[in-house]
Parts: C-alpha cells; sequence; structure tokens
C-alpha cells in the first residue's frame, strides 16, 4: 500500500498517536541525515588521508565510513523506535572524540561540534538536545585545555579553542532557541487533536462515546482479541415509548431524561467496559471478557435502576427500556452481535417493553 494512503489510514485510526508518530519520524531522519553527512565526510577524508600517504588514518577513516553505513542500512531496516536517535547520538558523540583527540585531517576535528548543534537539537529536542550538547562541550573543555591531556595528538592553538569554543556555545544557544518555537507548535498540535478526538468522539448531550468512538472500540477490541480470542458480549438498550414522553413532556424533559439514563448506565457499569449512545434514545453497552449470563444480569440490574429514575418525578414518570443481549468471541467480526444484539431488542418491545431479551 503506498504511503500516503498508510498515512491517511493511520490518522483516520488514531490522530493522537499518529502526531507523535510524525515526531519520531523526524527524529529518525534527522538520524538518517546525519548519518550520511558523517559518511560523505568520513569517507572524504579518508580519501585526503590515502592521497597524503597516511595509511593508517586512511584505513580507520574508512573503517569509521563503513560503520556508519553499516549504521544507516541498520536504522532504515528497523521498525521506526525511540533507540534509535539514542544509538545515533552515541555514535556520532564516539566519532567525534575520536576526532577531537586525533584531529582527524589536518585538525580539523574540533570541527565536527558544529555539526552535532543542529543534529542533537533535532534528535532529542531542545531540552535534552541542549543538555546533552553542554555535556558534549564541557568534555570538549576539558580535553582543550587540561594540559597535557591523554591521548590528545592534535594541536589547536589558543585563540582557535576559544573563538571554536565561543561560536559552539551560541549556536547550541540559537539553535535550541529557535527549536523552542517548533515544540510549543509540536505540543499545541497534540493538545489540539486530543481535544478534537475526544470531541468527534463524545455524544454533546449525554457525555458518552458516541456511535463513531464506540465502532471504533468494536474494532479494537475485536483486533486485540485475535490474539487471544476473549468473550464479550453486547448490550443494546432502547428507551420504550419516548416519543409519547417528548411529546407530552417536551423535548427539554427527553433530554434530561436522556442524560440520567446515561448517568445511571456510566455509574452502574465497570471501567472497562464501554457506554455509548448509539442512535437517538439507544445506547450500547459493550463488555469485553464477559459471558451471556453475566451480561443478561447486568443488563436486568440497568433495567431496573432506569425504571427508578421515572420514580424522582412528581407524579412518576414511566421511564423504561427494552434490552438485547449478544455475544461473540473478539477476533471475529462483530456485526453478527450487534446484528443480533438489535434483533432481540425488538423481541423486547414486541414481547411487551421493559424486559430483556437475552
Ligand atoms: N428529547 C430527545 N428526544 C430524542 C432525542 N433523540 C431521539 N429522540 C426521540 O426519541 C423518540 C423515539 O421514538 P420512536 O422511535 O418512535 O420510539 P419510541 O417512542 O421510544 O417507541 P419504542 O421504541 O417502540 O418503545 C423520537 O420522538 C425522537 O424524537 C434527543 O436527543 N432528545
Amino acid at each position: 500500500m503506498p504511503r500516503a494512503q498508510l498515512d491517511h489510514e493511520r490518522l483516520q485510526q488514531d490522530p493522537v498517536a499518529y502526531v507523535g508518530e510524525l515526531e519520531l519520524r523526524r527524529r529518525i531522519l534527522a538520524a538518517g541525515f546525519m548519518l550520511i553527512f558523517s559518511l560523505a565526510i568520513t569517507g572524504s577524508m579518508g580519501v585526503m588521508a590515502l592521497m597524503d600517504g597516511h595509511i593508517g588514518l586512511a584505513s580507520t577513516m574508512f573503517g569509521i565510513a563503513l560503520t556508519v553505513l553499516g549504521a544507516y542500512l541498520g536504522i532504515n531496516l528497523v521498525k521506526p523506535n525511540p533507540h534509535i536517535p539514542l544509538a545515533v547520538g552515541g555514535l556520532l558523540m564516539l566519532l567525534y572524540f575520536y576526532l577531537l583527540l586525533s584531529g582527524g585531517v589536518n585538525n580539523t576535528g574540533l570541527l565536527w561540534a558544529v555539526m552535532l548543534v543542529p543534529g542533537f537539537i533535532n534528535l532529542f529536542g531542545y531540552r535534552n538536545g541542549a543538555l546533552a550538547l553542554a555535556v558534549l562541550g564541557a568534555l570538549t573543555c576539558i580535553v582543550l585545555f587540561y594540559p597535557e591531556f591523554p591521548g590528545l595528538e592534535a594541536k589547536y592553538d589558543v585563540s582557535y579553542r576559544a573563538r571554536f569554543l565561543a561560536v559552539f556555545v551560541a549556536l547550541t544557544v540559537l539553535t535550541a532557541i529557535l527549536d523552542t518555537g517548533r515544540h510549543q507548535t509540536q505540543q499545541a498540535l497534540r493538545a489540539l487533536t486530543r481535544e478534537l478526538e475526544s470531541q468527534a468522539g463524545t455524544d454533546a448531550l449525554t457525555g458518552l462515546a458516541n456511535r463513531r468512538e464506540a465502532e471504533r472500540a468494536i474494532m479494537r477490541l475485536m483486533e486485540q482479541g485475535e490474539a487471544d480470542a476473549t468473550q464479550y458480549t453486547v448490550l443494546i438498550g432502547d428507551l420504550d415509548n419516548f416519543k409519547q414522553l417528548n411529546d407530552e413532556h417536551g423535548h427539554a424533559l427527553g433530554d434530561k431524561i436522556l442524560r440520567e439514563v446515561a448517568d445511571m448506565l456510566r455509574q452502574h457499569t465497570r471501567g472497562g467496559d464501554l457506554v455509548a449512545r448509539w442512535g437517538g434514545e439507544e445506547f450500547l453497552v459493550l463488555l469485553p471478557d464477559t459471558g451471556r449470563e453475566g451480561a443478561r444480569l447486568l443488563a436486568e440490574k440497568l433495567r431496573g435502576k432506569i425504571m427508578a429514575i421515572g420514580d424522582d418525578y412528581v407524579p412518576p414518570l414511566p421511564i423504561t427500556i427494552s434490552f438485547g443481549v449478544s455475544g461473540g468471541m473478539a477476533g471475529a467480526s462483530a456485526d453478527q452481535s450487534l446484528a443480533e444484539a438489535d434483533r432481540k431488542m425488538y423481541v423486547a418491545k414486541q414481547a411487551g417493553r421493559n424486559r430483556v431479551e437475552a
């Protein structure tokens, strides 16, 4: 399937997770570019060293270039995951310290730090990236200003070191500031996506999940269930003679009763169950890991609780509900169970209403 279509489907399925995945993909892309630059630079350094007759240095540079190539192929082969930026950052840090100490070709090793500034901010974000660069800068200072630092073969004169550090600090601060803007936009996008997603899945009148959200929850249960094939049940409940109630007492009271029924269903079901407004005066309760007998007992309890809502009105209102119960195994299609619950709910209506048909 083409990438654009996959992205579109992912966005439809889970927009909040999709926004998070985009951020990870951006970081992995940055990791890939850093490896390509490192490959090009170490490869050219190897060629330059070879041309200057420094066989040892050339072999080391080609060896590093091969390692970087391996890392590049590796990150493209594995599934995108948050360890990739960490591993690439660690590899480039090692490479930097090697070049800093050895000087690379013509004492240019120190300049690698300049590439690491935008690189680390891209890999780790402005906060962790700036922290990693502060550690890198501090270690560089120790190497450069500790008299006779063990292993330091390169020669950097004093004014070069001082200028380099000033540029490094300024570049780190400016890049981090620039990235805070991107970070804020990203956070706002996430918050907005979460908010829109929640609104799109919520019924405005009752605050319950709406039909779209319920269908998605059923789909998720079916997908999860494919692995462990658990049992589930579904209740479809429809308020009885609701049209008459609306006609006699007004739409506003009808709305109030729908809210009260929704609260009652929510209060008397478990956290893992899903209660949704399936249609106008129709509700759906999805019960994962529940058998038919348990579901029938729950439906009976809910029927009694909903009937009791009417007793709080003076004079009492005839608020009753008819339930259809059906079940199935998670992993298969849920269409059949939904159709069966619906059919049974109509059987309950025909049998006189205010009943559970299981
Ligand atoms: N107040 C209010 N009424 C609604 C809402 N959604 C649907 N209804 C009403 O619910 C009533 C449903 O009527 P019917 O489908 O004829 O069913 P019923 O009167 O409940 O009869 P049975 O289902 O056969 O027991 C209609 O009058 C709808 O207008 C809503 O959001 N608020």
